[in-house]
């Protein structure tokens, strides 16, 4: 698919979805400074795989070779089995069949909402694009807007109106850097479940950039983690969170209360208990992670005795500070309001090992 854009612009009803591979992907901005360090990654047809990660961990880069805004150093990319950009090869990015939202939206503000949505289609004659810009604005759900300009819109219907300039070509890829950070939270929420759903009815293939768990966790079939330019896990929410490959994919899915130990015949003791080494070999140094969901709070019995230091009233839980013997730093916890009565002090505590995560102290970082 996509050997021409333009054949994939005019032709309706042409398949949407195509799969994009990135095979050992490395990126310099400058020789010997890596911003990407030998990245391979599959987002599969009709699939939404979020690029997950902080500040700086490369992931604005990755969609940009993915657009071909950018080249890459060394790898290759194939959009299906076809090679878009290699060491010989490179599709500029009008003959990609890739569609982009940004987080500015970047509407044209002189132009109206339709002319907006047409401005892609330059591949059509004025009546067919009208028609397909159209259709998707009713995808959308502001085909009544047409005629309206850009800031007689809301934020959130903005964004819309840019996701439908990005389908109306039905591009093969959708690629969205950041697309609901210019929300305020609540029509973030909103915008990201219509966005979603217009994903899912359009059986789009879309890569999403954000630095948000929560919102990779919501709108990614597939999350791939990054930092410093490595590929630190790919895979769904559950395995991600689950099953995190590192401490610095525990820390990015769930706060965590943190104790260094030693694994000394299966175990590695902390002020909280001893835990299952997980594997790790006698001697080795370990790092133990508590989610603050790892506490059941009572006051007449537990395994540990704790002291209550601070409590901050969250709604539906608050979020305890903890003295416990042994520790130097406090322990946090969350726990469901009313778990504690007004005034206890003295308390007990129960772990859930489920929400203990051990890892070799060399694996903390990626
Ligand atoms: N044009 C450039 N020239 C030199 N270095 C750059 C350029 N653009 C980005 N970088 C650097 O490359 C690294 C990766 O940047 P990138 O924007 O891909 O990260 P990101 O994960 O998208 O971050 P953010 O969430 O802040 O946008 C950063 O260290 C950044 O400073």
């Amino acid at each position: 698919m996509a050997a021409n854009s333009s054949s994939v612009q005019v032709t309706a009803g042409v398949s949407f979805a195509a799969r994009l591979r990135f095979e050992n992907i490395s990126h310099e901005f400058l020789p010997g400074l890596a911003t990407l360090h030998d990245v391979s990654l599959t987002a599969d047809a009709g699939e939404v795989l979020c690029l997950l990660g902080p500040s700086g961990s490369g992931k604005t880069t990755l969609l940009r070779i993915a657009a071909g805004l950018q080249g890459q150093t060394r790898g290759r990319l194939f959009l299906n089995e076809r090679e878009i950009a290699g060491p010989e090869v490179f599709l500029p990015p009008e003959k990609r069949s890739i569609g982009l939202v940004f987080q500015d939206f970047a509407l044209f503000p002189h132009l109206s909402i339709i002319d907006n949505v047409r401005f892609g289609l330059t591949a059509l004659s004025k009546d067919e694009a009208r028609r397909e810009a159209m259709n998707a604005l009713k995808r959308v759900g502001l085909a009544h807007y047409a005629d309206a300009y850009p800031q007689a819109l809301s934020g959130g219907q903005q964004q819309r109106v840019a996701l439908a300039r990005a389908i109306a070509p039905r591009p093969a890829v959708l690629l969205m850097d950041e697309p609901f950070s210019g929300l305020d939270s609540r029509l973030r929420d909103m915008v990201r479940a219509e966005t979603l759903e217009i994903l899912r009815r359009s059986r789009a293939t879309a890569i999403v950039v954000t630095h948000d768990a929560e919102e990779a966790m919501r709108l990614g079939d597939k999350i791939a983690l990054l930092k410093d330019g490595n590929l630190v896990q790919v895979g769904t929410a559950q395995q991600l969170y689950n099953q995190p490959s590192n401490l610095f994919a525990a820390g990015f899915f769930s706060e965590l209360n943190v104790f260094e130990g030693r694994a000394q015949n299966g175990v590695v003791e902390t002020p909280l208990g001893r835990f299952s080494a997980n594997g790790l070999s006698d001697g080795t140094a370990a790092s133990v992670a508590f989610r603050l969901s790892a506490f059941d709070i009572s006051e007449k019995s537990g395994e540990i005795p704790a002291r209550v230091l601070s409590r901050r009233f969250l709604g539906v839980i608050e979020l305890v500070e903890l003295a416990v013997p042994g520790s130097e730093v406090p322990v946090r916890a969350r726990v469901r309001c009313g778990a504690l009565s007004g005034d206890d002090r003295e308390i007990w505590l129960t772990i859930r090992e489920t929400d203990v995560l051990v890892f070799a102290r060399s694996d903390n970082s990626a």
